[in-house]
This record gives C-alpha cells, structure tokens and sequence, in this order.
C-alpha cells in the first residue's frame, strides 16, 4: 500500500549524494531532558545548517515539522517510542514508519538490530513497505552481523548508531571503530558512523577509515551532557 501526503526536504536518491564525505547532526532531545522542545530543536537544527552540517536527524513529528521550518536540509527522520513486549524502540513499527512517511522526510532510520520487534512486526516488511513508499532507509546496528542482515534486506545505507546500546554489543567510551571499519570494508553500501563521536578528531577519523558520513548528536546539541565532561575533567 502507498500513502499519498508527504513532502521531501529534497528529490529523489540525492540525499545520499549530498551527504557523502559530510557532517549530520542529530537533533534530539526526549521528554526527560532540558531541551525538550520542538522550538529548541528547530534552533539547534538551524544553528547546525548555519555552521554547515549538511542534514539533520530528528526524532518525532513534531520536532521533524518544526525542522522542515527552519532549515532546508534533508532530514533523516525517526521514531522513538517504547512498547511492553520489545526492546526495540528507534522506528519499531509501521505506526511509526507511518507517521513519518506522512509528515515527509528524505530518509527513515530504524533499528536494524537482530532483536524481536513489538507485535512480532519483522523488519523485512518494514523495510520494503518505505521503500515501495519511495523513501531511503537507514538501518541503526549493533553488531557486524546485523549490518551484513540489514544490507541483505534492502536498506540504502546503514548506521553505526546502536552499538553498545544492545545487550550484546559491548560498549566502548568512545565511538565503536572497529565496527565501523570491519562494516566498511565488507559492506557495499554507504555506512555512516554513529554514536558517541565526541569530538572533530574522532570525525575525521571516522571519515578516514571509509564512514560514508557522520552522524554527531550529543557533543553538538546536548548542552547538559558537554557540561558534564567540563566539570568531571575538572576534578
Ligand atoms: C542509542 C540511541 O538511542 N541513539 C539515538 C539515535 O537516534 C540518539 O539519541 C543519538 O543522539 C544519536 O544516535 C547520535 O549519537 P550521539 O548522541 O552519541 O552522538
């Protein structure tokens, strides 16, 4: 089935093209963070163009709504949303994908990882059901294994973004290289790196060993947990 209403921040597959070898920033603050505000995300998300970030990921419709106001760059769009029987959370259902299929984003990011989805929905079918509804997806993994799956099921690029954040994938202080490398070199779709890149050192590093893009969230938009490392290395 393919829904109607949706409006892109760009046309067709050159999201990736404007992406490649470039800075994405995540946007994203939940409920139980200060910055919890589409308003705020918007700013932050025209702060990230201003200084030349070349897209945006975004959780929820309306963070994504007020982006799309303030910036004119592709937006990588996600879900987050909890349900009892699962511990998948980033995009877990077509409900999810829904929404953001309406509200009208370049590309959807969901969790690619091994692990059960709610209501037993299978990944497979979420990932052809955005692709027959003309939209890229990212596949967020924990593991190699996962990446090589998700690549199989048909996903455009995948991201490093879950890892450390499953039980089974061990999660390093900084970001995860050697699953970046071991994806890049195996994989022959893009692969972006993703999670805890705290500094533009470790960005081009990710650059260097083959991360078609990069993905910075916390180090760039969330203002409490940058404090935090100033004072704790002022102890
Ligand atoms: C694990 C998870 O839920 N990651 C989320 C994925 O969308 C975001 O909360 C992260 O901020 C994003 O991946 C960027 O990573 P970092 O904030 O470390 O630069």
């Amino acid at each position: 089935m393919k829904l109607l209403i949706y409006e892109k921040q760009i046309e067709g597959d050159d999201m990736l093209d404007k992406v490649k070898g470039k800075l994405i920033v995540s946007c994203q603050a939940l409920k139980d963070e200060p910055l919890h505000s589409s308003y705020i995300m918007g700013k932050m998300a025209k702060a990230a163009w201003q200084g030349g970030a070349a897209a945006i990921r975004a959780n929820s419709v309306e963070d994504i709504k007020e982006i799309k106001a303030e910036v004119p760059l592709p937006i990588i769009g996600l879900i987050k949303a909890s349900y009892s029987d699962s511990d998948v959370y980033i995009t877990p259902t077509k409900r999810e994908v829904d929404k953001l299929l309406k509200v009208g984003v370049d590309m959807i990011a969901l969790d690619a990882t091994n692990r059960k989805r709610p209501k037993d929905q299978e990944l497979k079918v979420l990932i052809s059901y955005i692709k027959n509804n003309n939209c890229l997806v990212m596949g967020d993994v924990s593991t190699f294994e996962e990446g090589v799956m998700a690549e199989k099921l048909g996903v455009d690029c995948v991201s490093t973004a879950l890892a450390g954040y499953t039980t089974y994938s061990s999660k390093k202080e900084g970001p995860d290289f050697s699953l970046l490398t071991k994806l890049v070199k195996n994989l022959n779709i893009p692969v972006l790196a993703e999670g805890r890149i705290n500094t533009p050192v470790e960005a081009k590093k990710a650059l260097d060993i083959g991360a078609y893009a990069v993905v910075v969230g916390t180090a760039i938009t969330r203002p409490k947990e940058i404090t935090k490392k100033f004072v704790y290395s002022m102890i």
